[in-house]
Order: structure tokens, then C-alpha cells, then sequence
């Protein structure tokens, strides 16, 4: 642990309703502040149903699910604003500009307007957008549209913040951004669970990881120790050993 317990999770279970199976069963995780908490596993394995649920889009079917600041429990009402969400989808306009996209979503958090149009400007700069920051974002790179959905993501600084797949289909030069932009908001205090099929960003990135497959935590904990518990050399030949060779589609 990195520090104080800012998320407990209990047994949380998650069946939806059109499906027969579970697709988390009794998942129990406690995330420090600060972490950089990697949530790895399979395809279908549970890791964008326990995001949603952590981040309050759907329902958990049981269990209970903690939010703490320096201790202290928080509010559903509070959780809204010190949570941040980016979506594997890209959440944004595709007919509006960065600017006008970051002024919308700025505006859905009540951010007072020379606080967004500061946030906003900084945001543009830091990655790399302010060139492009009056074109529409439909023309845009993959790359670039990764950006701006994180953008959109911490426009209120959220000092939790969630990110499901944020370097998805990106060159190298993007993700070189965007992650050293995540490890810059760490170093400052933010919370940041993640999802990644990429096992080598996952690795030097994560302090601590959960591993999960067909819904349930099939390991955690800080990844040195992990390792050397299983006796692999790296992040990629734990998941292939504690998971398994065969195709998950
Ligand atoms: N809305 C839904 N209704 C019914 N079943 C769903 C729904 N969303 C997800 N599932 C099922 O729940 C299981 C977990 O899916 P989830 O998307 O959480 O996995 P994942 O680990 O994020 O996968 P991926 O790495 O492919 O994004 C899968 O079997 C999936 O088919």
C-alpha cells in the first residue's frame, strides 16, 4: 500500500440482466491514494463492468463498495466530483473542437469560467493540442482523440481517476504523452486505476495490479512481489501462466 485505503471493495458481485453468468463474482479489492492500480486480465474478463460500477454507471448486484479521502468516508453526492472517468469509447463531440468540447464538459462539472478556461488552456498545451485546439475533433488522429478524451476526463482534477484502455490503438509517440502526463498527476497525489491490454506499459506504469479472469481476482497485490511469488521474470509471463494459453473471443 501506498498509502490510506481511498476505495474498498467487497465482495462485489455483478450478473446483468440479460446474462446467465456472473460477470464478477465476490471481487474484494482495497486501492491505496495515490496508486497507480493496473486492473489486468482477459478479453470479457470483468474489467470494464467493475470500472462502471466503481465509477458509478451501473449497479453492483451485491456488495458494498467504500470511498475514503485522508480517511474520511465519502459522499455519493462528493464522489462525483473528485471522480474522473475516461471510457475506452471516446466520450466527445465529434462535430465540436477541443475547445468547445472542454468548455461543454467543463461546464457539466460547474467549474467557475476563467477556472475551465485556465484548466482548459493548460490541458491543450500539456498535450499537445493547442495547434488543434479550434478544429473539429472528428478530423483528428487516433492519437489526438486519445488526448482529448483524457483531457475531457480531468478537466474538474479529479483526485480519482479511472481509465479504461487510454492508450488503445495510439502510436508511440501518444502514449509516451499520455503516460507520462498520468505519471506527472500522480506524482502530485491523484488515484489512477487503469485498464491495458498492453502488458509492458502495464508493468513499468502500475504499482499495484489486480489480475481477474472470468470475473473473479485471481491475484494482487504490488507486482515485484507478485513475480517473485510465481517465479516469472515479467508482467506478461505472470498473466500467460496464471490465465492460460487458450483464445478468450
Ligand atoms: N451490458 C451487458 N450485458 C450483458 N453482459 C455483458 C454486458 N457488458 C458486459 N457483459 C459481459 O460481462 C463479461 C465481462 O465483460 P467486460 O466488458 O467487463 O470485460 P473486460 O474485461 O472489460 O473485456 P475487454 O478486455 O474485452 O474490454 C463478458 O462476458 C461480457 O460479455
Amino acid at each position: 500500500m501506498t498509502g490510506p485505503v481511498c476505495i474498498e471493495i467487497q465482495n462485489v458481485s455483478k450478473k446483468y440482466k440479460s446474462a446467465q453468468e456472473n460477470s464478477l463474482t465476490d471481487v474484494s479489492l482495497n486501492i491505496a491514494m495515490s496508486d497507480i492500480f493496473g486492473l489486468l486480465g482477459p478479453n470479457g474478463a470483468g474489467k470494464t463492468t467493475l470500472i462502471s460500477i466503481l465509477c458509478g454507471i451501473i449497479p453492483q448486484s451485491s456488495g458494498t463498495i467504500n470511498f475514503y479521502h485522508e480517511n474520511q468516508p465519502v459522499s455519493g453526492q462528493e464522489r462525483k466530483s473528485r471522480i474522473g472517468f475516461v471510457p475506452q469509447e471516446y466520450a466527445f463531440y465529434q462535430e465540436l473542437t477541443p475547445r468547445q468540447n472542454l468548455d461543454y464538459f467543463g461546464a457539466m462539472y460547474n467549474l467557475a469560467k476563467i477556472d475551465l478556461e485556465t484548466r482548459r488552456e493548460h490541458l491543450l498545451e500539456i498535450l499537445g493540442l493547442s495547434k488543434f485546439a479550434d478544429k473539429k475533433v472528428g478530423s483528428f488522429s487516433g492519437g489526438m482523440k486519445r488526448r482529448v478524451n483524457l483531457a475531457i476526463g480531468i478537466i474538474h482534477e479529479p483526485d480519482i481517476l479511472f481509465l479504461d484502455e487510454p492508450t488503445v490503438g495510439v502510436d508511440v509517440q501518444s502514449r509516451n504523452a499520455i503516460i507520462r502526463y498520468l505519471r506527472e498527476i500522480n506524482s502530485t497525489g491523484t488515484t489512477i486505476i487503469y485498464t491495458s491490454h498492453h502488458m509492458s506499459e502495464a508493468e513499468e506504469f502500475c504499482k499495484h495490479i489486480a489480475l481477474i479472469d472470468h470475473g473473479r481476482v485471481i491475484a494482487k497485490g504490488d507486482l515485484t512481489a507478485l513475480r517473485n511469488e510465481h517465479e516469472v521474470s515479467n508482467l506478461q509471463s505472470l498473466f500467460i501462466k496464471l490465465t492460460g494459453e487458450e483464445y478468450r473471443d
